[in-house]
Formats: structure tokens, sequence, C-alpha cells
């Protein structure tokens, strides 16, 4: 069994149609789906030109996948809403994002890869409030394997400072 967090984001075709693609997301997901954040109007992070971002994250357990096979998925999920990649433009505006943020095995441990394909943690997440803000929301004493308390990296002041732009927007997918 194993066990993920899954970070969305998306920004492109506007707050409606990434909600879209949020929904028919979580559908593919299936009964994988242990637990739904709410969503957030996030700013965008690491590139400010481009529209706010509607982020949320999904707690997802799968028997029969491993972290690879969860990778394979999340990459299907992303092409099927019609990513398309901008190697110009690193953290540029995108339909759909799916990142896997941590994944555990079935005695609970935490996955470390340090592969560039598959970096377990992600290797950006502690410093994500549009990730940690809707984590802890779902899970108040959520531990980020290698960081700590999710609720204490909350109060780290530049991410305190973002996390108070990550507002919910009232929009349910569950
Ligand atoms: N934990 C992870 N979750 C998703 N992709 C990962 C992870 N670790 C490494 N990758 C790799 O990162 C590559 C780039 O992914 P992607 O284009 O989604 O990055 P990005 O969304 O632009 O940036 P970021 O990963 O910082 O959100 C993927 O092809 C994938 O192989
Ligand atoms: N607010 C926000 N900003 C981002 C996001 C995202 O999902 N939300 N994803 C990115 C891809 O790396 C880059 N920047």
């Amino acid at each position: 069994m194993t066990r993920v967090l899954l970070s969305l984001g998306g920004n492109l075709g506007g707050p409606a149609a990434v909600l879209a693609v949020f929904r028919k997301t979580l559908a593919a997901l299936g009964d994988a789906v242990v637990a739904v954040s709410p969503v957030y109007e996030t700013p965008p992070w690491g590139d400010p030109d481009q529209p706010p971002y509607r982020n949320a994250v999904v707690l997802a357990d799968r028997p029969d996948l491993d972290p690879e096979a969860w990778l394979a998925l999340t990459q299907e999920l992303e092409n099927t809403a019609g990513r398309v990649r901008d190697p110009a433009r690193r953290f540029g505006p995108r339909v759909l994002d799916v990142d896997i943020i941590a994944a555990w095995d079935e005695s609970g441990e935490a996955v470390h890869s340090d592969d560039e394909r598959l970096t377990l943690p992600h290797p950006r997440a502690h410093l994500r409030a549009f990730v940690l803000v809707p984590w802890s929301k779902i899970e108040p004493d959520a531990v980020l394997p290698g960081h700590g308390p999710v609720a204490g990296l909350l109060t780290d002041t530049t991410l305190a400072a973002d996390a108070r732009q990550v507002t919910p927007t009232g929009e349910a997918l569950g």
C-alpha cells in the first residue's frame, strides 16, 4: 500500500476551468481518495508574472501502486488535462500540476528518494504555503518528512507572509 499526499495546482483558463479540471482529476483517482482539502486562491510562486493559482491537496491510498507508479499516474492526469510543458518557464502557468509531496509505505514509513525523476519528499514542498496551508487544514498534525510539523513550518517568517495570501475560495471538490 502506498499513501501519498498530492498537490493540485492550476492557473490557466480561469478559476471555473481549473476547478473543473480538479474535479475530473479527483474523479479519475476514484476510491483512492482518502481526504481532499478546500480549494485555495494562491499567489503565483517562483514566477510572479502570471495569474493567481487555484490549489488543493489530496491524500490518496492505492494498495497496488508504488511511488514510481504514482508518478506515472500523476503525469497521465496532467497530460489528460492538456498540460503543455514550456521549458523556458520552469514555474510558469499551467492547466494542471500534480506533484507528489510525500509518500508512505504500508507500515507508515516515509519514502525517501533522491532521484531527479522522482524526489521524495518533494524538494520544494517545505517552501510552499500553497501546499502546507491546505495540508494542515485536512491534517492539523501533519509532518513533512525531513522537515517536521507542517504547522511549525508555516510559522517561518517568509512562509507566514506567503500563507496570509493563501485564501480559501469556498469552492468544494468533494
Ligand atoms: N515529487 C515529485 N512529484 C512530481 N514530479 C517530480 C517529483 N520529483 C521529481 N519530479 C520530476 O519533476 C519533473 C518536472 O515536473 P513538473 O514539470 O511538474 O515541475 P514543475 O511543476 O514545473 O515544478 P515543481 O516540481 O517545482 O512543482 C517531472 O518530470 C518529474 O519526473
Ligand atoms: N501558487 C502557486 N504557484 C505555483 C504553483 C502552484 O501550484 N501554485 N505551481 C508551480 C509549478 O511549479 C509554480 N508556482
